[in-house]
């Protein structure tokens, strides 16, 4: 099928001759140049409320893995650093490399890291996730870069549910977990307007990319990579380097919550 995805005849360079938006002026991810991010006083803390009972279950979508979110009330949101309003946790997932050495999407001063948690948040100011997924400000994703060190036992938790989704279209439910506690102690960040890093490429997303990292061994990063693209039945191709690569700036400017 000609379905988009991360190999070598429908990857991210092949992207742009289905979804125009790829050509775009507000593409993500970026490489963050961290002299180059201006500290701006203006910007608040961020301040993140998740409640574990809206976790639902995870996915394998086929092109990553995601734990969704139930985003029918205010009880896991997103207010404050950059964004005006209030945002709606809705799902997160991950990008991560085939080797440790790359797995990223953002890069700071172009070092790559293993591996990239995203956490997705829509603008409550729209009715639904999918009314917000187009508009300018509709979404707010926060990125956490993933650095190999200790064992992450919140991390592990996610990890040993992978064994029941390991195939494209394979969901189970995934039930009382507190998304919290995959965040780093501290919330500073930099922070620019820019798109979904996969198709659609919709220039929604105000991005709030973490500077603190949190761990992942690489026995953790070796789970990850024994997930399939590919659906139960079908030759397998392993689910590595689920990442897009750095787009250019185009004028943009990447602002920092720290001095
Ligand atoms: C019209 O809605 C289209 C569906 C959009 N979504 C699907 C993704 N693959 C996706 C990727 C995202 S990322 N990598 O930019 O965080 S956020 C996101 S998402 O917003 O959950
Ligand atoms: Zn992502």
């Amino acid at each position: 099928s000609n379905a988009w995805g991360y190999g070598p005849t429908n990857g991210p360079d092949t992207w742009m001759e289905r979804f125009p938006n790829a050509k775009g002026l507000r593409q993500s991810p970026i490489n963050i140049v961290t002299k180059e991010a201006q500290f701006d006083p203006s910007l608040k803390p961020l301040k993140v409320k998740y409640d574990p009972y809206n976790s639902r279950d995870i996915l394998n979508n086929g092109q990553s893995f995601q734990v969704d979110f139930v985003d029918d009330t205010d009880s896991s949101t997103l207010t404050g650093g950059p964004i005006c309003g209030t945002y709606r946790l809705n799902q997160f997932h991950f990008h991560w490399g085939a080797s440790d050495d790359r797995g990223s999407e953002h890069n700071v001063d172009g070092a790559q890291f293993p591996c990239e948690l995203h956490l997705v948040h829509w603008n409550t100011k729209y009715s639904s996730f999918r009314e917000a997924a187009d508009k300018d400000d509709g979404l707010a994703v926060i990125g956490v870069f993933l650095k190999i060190g200790a064992p992450n036992p919140q991390l592990q938790k996610v990890l040993d549910a992978l064994d029941l989704v390991k195939t494209k279209g394979k969901q189970t439910t995934f039930s009382n977990f507190d998304a919290k506690t995959l965040l780093p102690h501290s919330l500073d960040y930099w922070t620019y307007e820019g798109s979904l890093t996969t198709p659609p490429l919709l220039e929604s997303v105000t991005w709030i990319v973490l500077r603190e990292v949190i761990s992942v061994s690489s026995v953790q990063m070796a789970k990850f990579r024994s997930l399939f693209f590919t659906g139960e039945g079908e030759p397998q191709i392993s689910m590595v380097d689920n990442y897009r690569p750095p787009q250019l700036l185009q004028g943009r400017q990447v602002r920092a919550s720290f001095q």
